[in-house]
């Protein structure tokens, strides 16, 4: 998977709402109505990491989540990220 530069992610991010680049990583905080709601959409996004085999940093405080996603292999964004990104907001929206 190609590393995207900075312009190829700020084009991409103007079709994701909320989410911005920082550190090489693409980042959005969402927040729930507790800590159910949110391990709740958590567990839903890890069962769509899996099957992408793309797996999120993220951090949980009750019920806020951060994730921030990247691809290892080529420290940086990919397409992957964006389509992870995407589904997340899927999942989130639903
Ligand atoms: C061996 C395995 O395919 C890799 O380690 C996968 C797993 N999940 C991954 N997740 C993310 N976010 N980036 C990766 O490069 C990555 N690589």
């Amino acid at each position: 998977m190609e590393k995207l530069n900075n312009n190829q992610v700020m084009k991409a991010l103007e079709k994701l709402r909320g989410w911005s680049l920082k550190d090489g990583m693409i980042v959005k905080s969402f927040k729930f109505k507790d800590f159910k709601e949110t391990f709740s959409a958590m567990t839903h996004i890890a069962f769509e990491c899996e099957a992408m085999n793309h797996h999120p940093n993220w951090e949980n405080v009750y019920n806020q989540l951060t994730i921030k996603l990247n691809t290892h292999d080529v420290g940086g964004v990919t397409q992957k990220d964006l389509e992870l990104a995407n589904h997340i907001e899927d999942i989130i929206r639903t």
